[in-house]
């Protein structure tokens, strides 16, 4: 079949059109793209232009193998567009005018209120996000040996994917389309209209009232990165605690400080019913149990939904593909294939860790299990996490709750962030460090770190449960003095102090008897 004729019929517009997201699309969908000849066969054809489908096709192109790539919207997917990169450039802004207006604790008095423009931070975000792009055009992976068809991919057999008007014939493909927003069945939500991670960074104007349904990670991010700019917000969280993944202290501690920004925060809460009143909506909420812990009422300029993901698994032709999927998500075996063993899955799609970073290493795991007999399973991937509210929340493996579901014996050490001389310096009094180790020996199984960078200082646990370390090793380990990753420096001395047992300190004053 011929290339689509028509180079313009999958033109994509985001708002508004200024000269960034023009430079983005630009990028990442160009208008006049004009698909190329399919090969006849290729090894590799990677279903999605997210971190996930961008993985698997550099990555197989890269090892001389013939790969497409195929992307329906913006190459980039959520990270680059609506995700990772727009909501950290947004934090970035919030951060700096939440310091601004925290100046005295360290003597410094700045004069006046601290003015947002939030028109001038809404555009340094398209611009930081287009300049990024760059990474991810179309025009760059072709030059890295990638075809790149932009245009919905359907499966029309097991072995063939029709994009464009063209019937692309794959040896192996990896199907990484992502997820979207989950929306919540809620009366007249539709018809007051709302927000999802999709069109909150197209906002040029900051709403002054804003109700953010949903306090996982999206909502928590974007919830008090509002609040700095200037809106008044509203959390609704069904579950009885923000960041319910998370240990309870550190989500306590979220709590606190969201409390400190007037963010107002109710969990075991839903949203009854929204209606719209003389151009403002007014919400009506409803709390577990019936007992009102907040008022009934509330009233808003706008909706934020962020309730949870949805995998994009409609209009694919998996069932002609012969690939298995739920609700949840594309159905994968450990080594990430689907129930077409030439088709694995990756990323967002199925449904596990939803973080870029574990989209990029699923697809590793894919280019392995594809191309080279491997066996990198999924269930072996060490994936840090990291919620960047501030203070941040990282951590890895399992909580002390998730451990005690399981009936793994397991021992915690614990270090408080006001024992730090950085954080002390520094006027950080909300944090700790808490790693859960199997009983009687130094393997790590699970940690926790909140504090201002915590997101950084993960990398270390992550290192040691990726190498089987055991915590002891970071006793050994000579930090700089003074940085806040001390603190897991301590968490070593705790466990090699606990290996100290009365023989071992018996002999130890022997020999120094002698010395
Ligand atoms: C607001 C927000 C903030 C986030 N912040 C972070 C963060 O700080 N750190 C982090 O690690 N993660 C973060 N995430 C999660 C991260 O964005 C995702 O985990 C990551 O983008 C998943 O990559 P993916 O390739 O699996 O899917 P996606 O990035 O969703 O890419 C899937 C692509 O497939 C395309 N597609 C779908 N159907 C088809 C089809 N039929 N044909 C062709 N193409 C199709 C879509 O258009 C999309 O471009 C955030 C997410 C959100 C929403
Ligand atoms: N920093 C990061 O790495 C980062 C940032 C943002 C998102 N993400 C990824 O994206 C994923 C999705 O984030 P998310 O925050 O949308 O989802 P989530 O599922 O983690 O959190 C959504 C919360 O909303 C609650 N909820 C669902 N329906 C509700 C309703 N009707 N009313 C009130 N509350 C409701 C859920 O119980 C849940 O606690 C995350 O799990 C994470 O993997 C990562």
């Amino acid at each position: 079949m011929m290339p689509s004729e028509n180079p313009r019929e999958h033109a994509v517009v985001i708002e508004p059109r200024d000269e960034h997201n023009q430079l983005l699309v630009a990028r990442t969908h160009p208008p006049a793209w004009k698909n190329p000849s399919a090969k006849p066969v290729y090894n590799m054809v990677a279903i999605g232009g997210g971190t996930a489908g961008i993985i698997a096709a550099l990555g197989a192109a890269g090892l001389g193998a013939a790969s497409a790539l195929v992307e329906k919207h913006l190459l980039g997917g959520d990270c680059l567009n609506f995700g990772c990169v727009p909501s950290k450039a947004l934090l970035a802004s919030a951060q700096a005018a939440y310091d601004a207006r925290h100046t005295a604790h360290l003597g410094v008095n700045l004069q006046g209120e601290v003015q947002v423009d939030f028109a001038a931070v809404m555009q340094r975000l398209r611009a930081r996000r287009a300049a990024i792009s760059e990474h991810d055009s179309a025009e760059r992976f072709t030059k890295l040996g990638v075809d790149v068809h932009l245009g919905g991919a359907k499966f029309t057999s097991p072995e063939t994917i029709e994009v464009g008007g063209q019937t692309l014939r794959f040896r192996r493909a990896c199907i990484a389309t992502g997820g979207r927003a989950a929306i919540p069945e809620i009366a007249g939500l539709r018809d007051v209209g709302y927000l999802t991670n999709e069109t909150v960074f197209s906002l040029t104007e900051l709403p002054q009232r804003l109700l953010v349904v949903g306090g996982g990670p999206i909502g928590c991010e974007l919830a008090q990165a509002f609040a700095r700019l200037g809106s008044r917000v509203t959390i609704v969280q069904r579950p009885d605690r923000l960041l319910p993944h998370d240990e309870p202290d550190a989500s306590a501690i979220v709590a606190q400080q969201f409390a400190n920004e007037s963010i107002a925060v109710y969990t075991a809460c839903e949203v009854a019913r929204t209606s719209q009143q003389h151009g403002v909506i007014e919400v009506e909420l409803k709390f577990a149990g019936g007992q009102a812990a907040g008022p009934q009422k509330i009233v808003v300029d706008k909706i934020l939904i962020a309730a949870g993901r949805q995998p994009n698994v409609a209009d694919l032709g998996l069932e002609v593909a012969g690939v298995k999927y739920t609700s949840r998500g594309i159905e994968v075996n450990d080594f990430l294939q689907t129930s077409n063993p030439k088709i694995y899955a990756s990323g967002d799609v199925i449904g596990r860790q939803l973080f870029t970073h574990a989209a990029d290493a699923m697809s590793r795991a894919v280019l392995q299990n594809a191309f080279f007999f491997g066996s990198k399973r999924l269930s072996q991937l060490v994936i840090p996490r990291c919620t960047y509210t501030d203070p941040e929340i990282a951590s890895i493996g399992l909580t002390a709750s998730q451990l005690s579901e399981k009936n793994i014996p397991f021992t915690s050490y614990r270090e408080e962030i006001t024992r730090n001389d950085r954080a002390a310096i520094e006027g950080d009094t909300q944090g700790f460090a808490l790693v859960h180790c199997a009983k009687g020996t130094g393997k790590v199984l699970g940690a926790t770190i909140v504090a201002r960078n915590a997101g950084d200082m993960i990398g270390e646990l992550s290192l040691l449960v990726t190498q089987k370390l055991p915590l002891g090793t970071l006793a050994s380990v000579v930090h700089c003095y003074p940085t806040q990753i001390e603190m897991l420096k301590r968490l070593g001395d705790q466990f090699n102090k606990t290996r100290l047992t009365p023989s071992v300190a018996w002999l130890l004053k022997s020999i120094l008897r002698w010395r």
